[in-house]
C-alpha cells in the first residue's frame, strides 16, 4: 500500500495535548513535563467532500488545527537521533473536539475517549512526502471559520518537537506505517455550529476546508 493512502491504512492516530504553550493557557493549563497523549480511532478520519459530524450530545464542538506527522516505518523505542528517519511525511488535521464532553469527563477524572474520538473528530488533508518538507518545524498553521480568522501559529511553537514525540511515544506504543502524530493545537480553538465552513491551511502546501453538519442516525 502507498503512504499516500494513509486514511486507508487503519493505523492508530495518536493525539498530543497541551503542545503550545498559548493553547494551555487559554485552557487554564499548564504545559505538561512529558506529551500528553490521547488515541482516536480510524473511523475519525474523514478527507474533503465529507462533513464533519457533531456527535451526539455535544454542544460545543471546538476546531483546533494541527500538523499531522505520519509515520513511514515501523518501530519501537525509537531514538530521538534517529526519529526523523521514521517520518514517511506530513499533512494537515483537525483535531475536532467536544470541548463540552471533554471538560465533564476532566472534572470527573474520566477518559476523553468520546471527546476525542468520536466519528469524523480527525478531517485531514493531502499527504505531503516528507522531502516536499524542508523544515516541519517552520510552517505557518491557520485555521478559519466561515472566512473569519481564528487560528493562526506555527510549527516552530511546538513545546516538545517532532523527534521528541516520536521518541516517547514510541516506548509505549509500536508505530506502524499510516500512524499519525496529531502535534497539538495552536491558541485560538472555538466552536463551531453545524452549516459553517472550516477552512485549514498549512503554509502554501496544504489547504483544505469541511462543511460542519448534525449527526444523523443511521439506521
Ligand atoms: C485540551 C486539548 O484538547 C488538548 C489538545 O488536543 C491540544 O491540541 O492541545
Ligand atoms: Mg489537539
Amino acid at each position: 500500500m502507498r503512504l499516500s493512502r494513509f486514511v486507508e491504512f487503519g493505523r492508530k492516530i495518536i493525539g498530543v495535548g497541551r503542545n503550545y504553550k498559548h493553547h494551555a493557557a487559554e485552557m487554564k493549563s499548564v504545559v505538561p513535563d512529558k506529551p500528553l497523549l490521547f488515541l482516536k480511532p480510524p473511523t475519525a478520519f474523514i478527507t474533503e467532500g465529507n462533513p464533519i459530524k457533531v456527535p451526539r450530545g455535544c454542544h460545543e464542538l471546538h476546531h483546533e488545527v494541527e500538523l499531522g506527522v505520519i509515520i513511514g516505518r515501523k518501530g519501537k523505542d525509537i531514538s530521538e537521533i534517529g526519529a526523523m528517519d521514521y517520518v514517511g511525511g506530513y499533512t494537515l488535521c483537525l483535531d475536532m473536539t467536544a470541548r463540552d464532553l471533554q471538560e465533564e469527563a476532566k472534572k470527573n477524572g474520566l477518559p476523553w475517549t468520546v471527546a476525542k474520538g468520536f466519528d469524523t473528530s480527525c478531517p485531514v488533508g493531502s499527504f505531503l512526502p516528507k522531502e516536499q518538507v524542508a523544515d516541519p518545524h517552520n510552517l505557518p498553521l491557520w485555521c478559519n471559520v466561515n472566512g473569519q480568522m481564528r487560528q493562526e501559529g506555527s510549527t516552530a511553537d511546538m513545546v516538545f518537537r517532532i523527534p521528541t514525540l516520536i521518541s516517547y511515544i514510541s516506548s509505549y506504543f509500536t508505530l506502524e506505517p499510516g500512524d499519525v502524530i496529531l502535534t497539538g493545537t495552536p491558541a485560538g480553538v472555538g466552536p463551531v455550529q453545524p452549516g459553517d465552513i472550516v477552512e485549514a491551511g498549512l503554509g502554501s502546501l496544504i489547504r483544505m476546508s469541511f462543511k460542519v453538519q448534525v449527526e444523523e442516525k443511521s439506521m
